[in-house]
């Protein structure tokens, strides 16, 4: 039997069957080339209430890059170095890879693992928090492409999200000292951080632990940084103008520590995302970079967790934990490690309806 817990919801009881013989990571997905980028936004953009001027706004950013978004290289790079650690140190299990929204999409990737034998798999979705679209869309289109591959297609369990893992902390406390180090000496200390995700409607947010996780992830890397003011601000607000969605904006927030002239240096650590993606060196590297320079401001943005390797340690911990069926479930800080199994209420979709 599993055993609910409140806040850590369905743990796995060891007596469940814990056996696997694949990992799939699972991701968003992005364009390769110009051609790509708007039937991609299409597919991100379905069933959303975002206007069309926004979706050809960032379709803007990406043609600005060529029309390629570095995510998949970054997937890539990730997959390699995962297989790199599970040769060392186990458990040897072949490494899938299925997207939500562009090549290799879900379907391809559960008729190929069927193809290849593949009865049950673990997988890591590619985000650290939990909402809607980082975990029970990605539930959703799992379910969607079993369906389509119809019997005989694998059976797919998630790992726990991760945000208060050592490892996910400890990476990001390394990513941000390696940003803070390059502010010269002197101003160091007084560097103001701030933490960004990627802001959602604020009735979304009420459907799940999202706000909650993102504040203790900032809390316990702060913690371990020192004294220095932090905030978590938000970016990447694609919705109607009429519709609330969670703030501070950051290029807002910006421009008010600019207008109370008290802050020289800053450091923006993108805490909301695992890769140096298109909403990260678009809205962090060259807009929230342009408000700093005229306010005058020093920004260094951290590098997101990516292939660090305490975060490549991190992944295969979770393997083995979830295999071996133990209740030592590493989480720092108060909330506790994450349930196993989402609850049948986890990150509901809560959208106010289209207008
Ligand atoms: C209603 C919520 C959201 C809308 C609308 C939305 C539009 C949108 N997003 C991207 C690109 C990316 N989004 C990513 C992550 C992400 N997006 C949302 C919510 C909305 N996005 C959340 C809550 C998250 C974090 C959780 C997650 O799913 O990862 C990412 C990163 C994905 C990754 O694997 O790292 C990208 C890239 C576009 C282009 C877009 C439309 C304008
Ligand atoms: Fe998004
Ligand atoms: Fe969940």
């Amino acid at each position: 039997m599993s055993e609910y817990s409140g806040e850590q919801g369905w743990k796995v009881d060891s007596s469940m069957s814990n056996s696997y013989d694949a990992i799939i990571v699972v991701s968003f997905g992005g364009p390769e080339g110009p051609d790509d980028v708007i039937p991609f936004l299409e597919n991100v953009l379905r069933g959303k209430n975002v206007p069309r001027e926004r979706m050809l706004e960032v379709a803007e950013h990406y043609q600005h890059f060529g029309g390629v978004s570095p995510i998949n290289e970054q997937n890539r790079a990730l997959i390699r170095a995962l297989e790199q650690e599970l040769a060392e140190h186990g458990p040897q299990l072949p490494i899938y890879w299925g997207n939500r929204n562009w090549d290799p999409l879900l379907v391809e990737t559960l008729s190929q693992m069927k193809a290849d034998g593949i009865k049950r798999a673990l997988a890591f979705f590619t985000s650290t928090f939990s909402s809607y679209s980082g975990c029970r869309q990605y539930r959703e289109d799992i379910l969607r492409a079993q369906e389509a591959v119809g019997a005989g297609a694998p059976e797919v369990d998630k790992l726990r999200v991760f945000f208060n893992h050592p490892g996910f902390i400890e990476a990001t406390v390394s990513r941000t000292e390696e940003a803070l180090n390059q502010i010269p000496e002197a101003r160091r200390e007084q560097a103001t951080i701030l933490y960004s995700a990627h802001s959602i409607p604020m009735v979304m947010a009420a459907g799940c632990r999202y706000e909650v996780q993102l504040q203790e992830s900032a809390r316990l890397v702060s913690e371990r940084l020192g004294e220095h003011p932090w905030h978590l601000v938000y970016q990447s607000r694609s919705g109607p103008p009429h519709q609330p969605w969670l703030e501070p904006d950051i290029c807002d927030f910006i421009r008010e520590l600019g207008e109370k002239g008290d802050v020289k240096d800053l450091v923006i650590v993108p805490i909301g995302f695992v890769s140096d993606h298109m909403e990260v060196l678009f809205d962090l590297d060259t807009e929230a970079k342009e408000v700093s320079q005229e306010l005058g401001i020093n920004l260094v943005r951290a590098k997101t967790v990516g292939v660090h390797p305490r975060f490549i340690r991190m992944i295969r911990e979770l393997i083995e934990e979830r295999i071996s069926g133990t209740q030592d479930r590493p989480a720092l800080g108060e909330l506790g490690a994450s349930h196993d199994v989402c609850p049948v209420d986890c990150c509901l979709r809560t959208t106010e309806q289209p207008r």
